[in-house]
This record gives C-alpha cells, sequence and structure tokens, in this order.
C-alpha cells in the first residue's frame, strides 16, 4: 500500500497533507522536492504533516515543508486546512483546535460557516526574530538590492516576513525583487517578500514571493504580517481585509504587540489519493 494523503489548498496555495500518526512518514528534502513537482509529482506549494504532539497541551503537531524541501515554523493558509483535515477526518471532535509548530502553539478555530479562524500569536518586530542583520529594530528600513533602495517592513510571524508598500500590484516588481530579497544575505534565514497595495484603510491588495515556493496565490502569514506593519505604520485600522490573487483573507490586530492577530478564511479539500509504491 503507497502513502495516502490529500490535497488541499487556501485561497489557490496549495498543500499536500499527510497523516502521519496512522502511516509512518519521514521525508528528506529530496522526497519533498520531488513530491513538490507539478510534472512528476503531487504538485504543491507546501507539505503539511500531521504528527503525535510532543507537548501536552496542543492535540497535535504540525509540521510544514516547502516546496524546495526547508522545513518552516509557520504557515497561515496551511493551518486552516491542517485544522479542516483533522475535523473532518475525525482526528478530533474539537472545533477548538491547539497545535505545536516549530515556531511554538498555535489554535485554529473551525468556524459555523466552514471558515477557519487562527490565532497567530503576537507579532515579533526585533530583526533578531527573522532573523534580519541591521544593528537596531526600526518601523521602517531601507534596504539595499539590485542597485536600488527600497524602503520595507519586516516582522516575524513564526516565519520571517520583508514588505514593500507598492503603488499597484498589477504592476509590482515581484519577479524581480521577490528572488533578490527573498536570498538577501541580511536575511540570513530567507524571507518571504510581500507587496502591498493599500487601497483604504480596511483593504490591501498584495502578492507573495514566499520563501522556497516562489510567487503563490496566497499567504496567510503573507496577509498577517503585512496588515501588522501597515497597521504600525498608521495606514490601516484594526481590521482588515487582504485581497490575494487566490482570494480574500480577513485579517485583526488591535496594533498592541502584546495582542495575537487574528486571520480568518476558508479551507478546501481538492481531492485524495495514494502515492504508487515507487514513491
Ligand atoms: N504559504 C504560507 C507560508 C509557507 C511558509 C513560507 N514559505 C516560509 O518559508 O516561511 C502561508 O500561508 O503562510
Amino acid at each position: 500500500m503507497g502513502l495516502k494523503f490529500a490535497k488541499m489548498h487556501g485561497l489557490g496555495n496549495d498543500f499536500m497533507v499527510v497523516d502521519a500518526i496512522s502511516q509512518s512518514f519521514a521525508p528528506d528534502a529530496q522526497t519533498v522536492r520531488r513530491l513538490a513537482d507539478r510534472h512528476f509529482g503531487v504538485g504543491f506549494d507546501q507539505l503539511l504533516l500531521v504528527e503525535k504532539p510532543t507537548r501536552e497541551d496542543v492535540l497535535f503537531r504540525y509540521r510544514i515543508f516547502n516546496a524546495d524541501g526547508s522545513e518552516v515554523q509557520n504557515c497561515g493558509n496551511g493551518a486552516r486546512c491542517f485544522a479542516r483535515f483533522v475535523y473532518d477526518r475525525g482526528l478530533t471532535d474539537q472545533r477548538e483546535i491547539p497545535v505545536e509548530t516549530a515556531a511554538g502553539k498555535l489554535v485554529l478555530y473551525i468556524e459555523d460557516d466552514g471558515w477557519v479562524r487562527v490565532n497567530m500569536g503576537q507579532p515579533r518586530f526585533a530583526p533578531h526574530a527573522l532573523p534580519f542583520d541591521v544593528p537596531t529594530e526600526q518601523a521602517r528600513y531601507d534596504l539595499e538590492v539590485l542597485g536600488q533602495t527600497v524602503e520595507i517592513g519586516a516582522v516575524s510571524l513564526g516565519n520571517p516576513h520583508a514588505m514593500l508598500r507598492v503603488s499597484s500590484v498589477n504592476d509590482a516588481p515581484v519577479e524581480q525583487l521577490g528572488p533578490a530579497i527573498e536570498s538577501h544575505p541580511q536575511f540570513p534565514e530567507r524571507v518571504n517578500v510581500g507587496f502591498a497595495e493599500v487601497v483604504d484603510r480596511q483593504h490591501v491588495k498584495l502578492r507573495v514571493y514566499e520563501r522556497g515556493a516562489g510567487e503563490t496565490l496566497a499567504c496567510g502569514t503573507g496577509a498577517t504580517a503585512a496588515m501588522v506593519m501597515l497597521r504600525r505604520w498608521g495606514l490601516v485600522d484594526d481590521e482588515v481585509t487582504v485581497s490575494l490573487p487566490g482570494g480574500d483573507l480577513r485579517i485583526r490586530w488591535s496594533g498592541d504587540p502584546q495582542e495575537p492577530v487574528w486571520m480568518s478564511g476558508p479551507a478546501e479539500w481538492v481531492f485524495t489519493g495514494e502515492l504508487c509504491d515507487a514513491n
């Protein structure tokens, strides 16, 4: 019997999800890359593993691998799919689902309308949290990249994010600046790069060049990070709709760094499958 998996997505950010409690599965980076391939594999932006927890105050361990095989700390769209996977599969009957990630504890709530709300924790602005190699914490930084100076914000939501404000996401230089900033030497663990257009105080448009996956149709932690940085810059209110190429997320944050950020959005099943034995 081959490995059983589900294909799911959150606004087009797509995932292979594996119950690694009932099946043993510990992929190395090369295996993840092979499975992520959209021609020779299953095809996905991230692989999500459901594992037994290693601490007592959570129900599951939630592990995340980018398409390039790197294991990462957080994935917001994945968190919503993870919640639907464990609930719909009957791995829990709780609709409030605490999980353990490489970045700490997250709590996922399945709402009556099927959307999932995630307590994303507190944003961390200290440069060492990303890490970001700069002498002091600032709300805005000048970054030298590809022979120009761009203004960015930087925050960790468990995983690292940089954001630039653009006048229009349609002609934002995502393909040029995205990879250059992702691998910029001042971000020694690389970084996710958001390009944000403020439509008004309650609406932002966003494209994200993801670390280890390239531009995706949506990034939940990226949307959360963009809202937080724009809120810190005084450009948006406490509740914002973030429109990504794949659809909309609702993000809520009071602006108080001691308070958590909340993200709400959909999570969809696509199909279930089983790998051939050769895989
Ligand atoms: N798609 C995700 C983020 C996945 C991880 C990210 N690429 C990283 O390397 O930190 C989301 O929805 O948050």
